[in-house]
């Protein structure tokens, strides 16, 4: 069985300080080329930089991107930019985007875009609130945030599951709930599309979660920030 992927997102947490502190300690633990580290971007550089010096396989993702390539867009960072500081990969679509920046899968969907065109890799966030869950309607919420990338190749792009009730809650889907979504989402776009699951993976956790049929990997908020934690989820994963 291939060895699952495990991306830590750091959000908007993080200094200096704290990836001379824990980048270290990833690197010490020989971590490959399935784990990935998003982190904010005035530390992509710094944390480039690290995993360069040590020849590290783990990859170097953004949270976040603009969808248009160039230009006077004061504030934004274009996916070309991301590659040229050592991006590997790219977080779109995010639900923390949505909610609380009034993105839509429409901008989402541009930036995957935009993200392809600079030659990295587009993970791409889909999830249902809690009352679209308790309305019924999470699949269609799920078909219409996937139906934005019609004849984009399913090849190129990864998904991330993250109900958004179960994103820094503490609430984990279950394996029943992982197992309908992951297997909903692969029969609508591929059997093979990579899909990943996200929302309150923790160390304690994350061998049930990965062990769920249709699970390819996990995006890892709050428990990315601790090292020690992280590398338990990385152990996990293989
Ligand atoms: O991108 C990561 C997800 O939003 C999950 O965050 P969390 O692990 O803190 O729940």
């Amino acid at each position: 069985m291939p060895k699952q992927t495990v991306i830590g997102n750091w959000k908007m947490h993080g200094s200096i300080g704290q990836i001379r502190s824990v980048v270290p300690e990833l690197l010490r633990a020989g971590l490959g080329a399935n784990v990935a580290l998003c982190v904010a971007y005035p530390y992509l550089a710094l944390a480039k930089s690290m995993l360069s010096e040590a020849e590290s396989a783990i990859q170097l993702g953004a949270q976040d991107v603009c969808e248009y390539h160039i230009g006077a867009y004061t504030g934004e960072v274009s996916a070309g930019m991301l590659a040229d500081v050592g991006c590997e990969m790219v977080i779109v679509g995010h639900s923390e985007r949505r909610r609380f920046f009034g993105e839509t899968s429409e901008t989402a969907a541009r930036k995957v875009r935009a993200t392809l065109d600079a030659g990295l890799l587009p993970v791409y966030c889909v999830g249902e609130t809690l009352q679209q869950r308790d309305q019924g309607i999470a699949r269609d919420i799920i078909a219409e945030e996937l139906q934005v990338l019609a004849g984009v190749p399913t090849s190129l792009y990864a998904v991330a599951y993250e109900p958004s009730w179960a994103v820094g809650t503490g609430i984990v889907a279950t394996p029943e709930q992982i197992a309908e979504m992951h297997a909903f989402i692969k029969q609508t776009l591929d059997v093979r599309t990579r899909v990943l699951y996200g929302g309150s993976v923790k160390g304690g956790n994350a061998a049930q979660v990965l062990s769920v049929d249709g699970v390819d990997g996990v995006l890892v908020g709050g428990a990315a920030l601790s090292a020690t934690e992280f590398l338990e989820i990385c152990h996990e994963a293989g």
